[in-house]
């Protein structure tokens, strides 16, 4: 199966100062490919190599089986800046029917259901438009052709919480075509619920990739028992995984780091009454991920 993207050894330099350097990355067909790092980390300048906007110091990439160069190529992506231009007294609604005449026809129904979903404002001077409602007509031209890649530069900024919850079906409804989305973002939360996998990137270099199971396998969850009765701290003293233990009478709080199950069988010696177990907190794995390559770099300047 031909990669979405593949690139090799893919490195930017603008003049002296690092943008991007040896990036090794493949993407699936059919995936949502979750993009991460922190602001400056490289994300953006990945994208504009991978839709030829800039061109490599060296390496290779190639799109779709394609050198991003053959100009065809850009026709089968959809593509959202980050920082999206649009200025003017044009009404969105006209650009919009612009650009899907440009993209082969793509009708206004087709458009005013894509504005509705995300309740787009398509009726004022796209100067005039509030920042959420941009970056909505920037979501509904990079959707509305179809394409068979989607590239998403920090797609949710500026979109309230039940906007985004309607974005991220949009993007789940492209997977289940069969299509391929790939998603920039500084911020873990906005891609977890979405992405098969995600891609961590700092300081220019790709620090890993990792299934989104994997990654929620790593994570470190806070866990709390509280027994009918007071337990001896030994029952749960250097068990697999367990650490931060605090036992105090009948209750037994710590953190668990990758699978709960040794926990889980010491404590069901005792009789439980309650017990709270917090959802993974992958903000701490993305901070795992930057100290250790922090450390694993330490000296070399980065
Ligand atoms: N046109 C440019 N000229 C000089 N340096 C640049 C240029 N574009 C990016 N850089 C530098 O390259 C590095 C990577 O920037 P890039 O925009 O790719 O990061 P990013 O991960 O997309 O960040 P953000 O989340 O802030 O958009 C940064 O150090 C940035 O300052």
């Amino acid at each position: 199966m031909t990669a979405v993207v593949r690139t090799e050894g893919l490195t930017k330099f603008y003049g002296d100062r690092r943008g991007l350097e040896d990036l090794d990355l493949e993407i699936r067909p059919g995936e949502v490919f979750g993009y991460l790092g922190p602001n400056g980390a490289g994300k953006t300048t990945t994208i504009r190599l991978i839709l030829d906007v800039i061109r490599p110091t060296r390496g290779r990439v190639t799109v779709l089986g394609t050198d991003p160069r053959d100009a065809r190529v850009r026709g089968r992506i959809g593509y959202l800046p980050g920082e999206l231009a649009l200025e003017g007294r044009e009404r969105a609604r006209d650009y919009l029917a612009f650009l899907g005449g440009v993209r082969g026809g793509v009708s206004r129904e087709r458009i005013g259901a894509l504005a509705e979903r995300l309740e787009a404002d398509l009726s004022a001077p796209m100067g005039r438009l509030s920042k959420g409602n941009k970056q909505k007509v920037g979501l509904i031209q990079a959707f509305m052709h179809e394409p068979e890649f989607l590239i998403l530069d920090e797609p949710t900024s500026g979109l309230d919480p039940l906007v985004q919850q309607e974005f991220l079906a949009m993007v789940r409804e492209v997977r289940a075509s069969g299509r391929t989305v790939l998603m920039s973002s500084h911020v873990l939360a906005e891609v977890e619920n979405v992405s098969d996998r995600v891609g961590i990137v700092r300081a220019g270099r790709l620090v890993t990739v990792e299934d989104i199971a994997a990654l929620r396998e790593k994570a470190v969850r806070l866990v709390e028992f509280h027994f009918d009765a007071p337990v001896p701290r030994e029952a749960f003293e250097g068990l697999a995984g367990v650490r931060d233990l605090r036992v105090e009478g009948a209750s037994v709080r710590c953190t668990i780091d990758g699978r709960p199950d040794a926990l889980v069988k010491a404590a069901a010696r005792f009789t439980m009454v309650h017990m709270v177990c917090a959802e993974p907190d992958l903000e701490e794995i993305f901070l795992t991920y930057y100290s250790e390559e922090g450390e694993h770099h330490a000296g070399a300047g980065v």
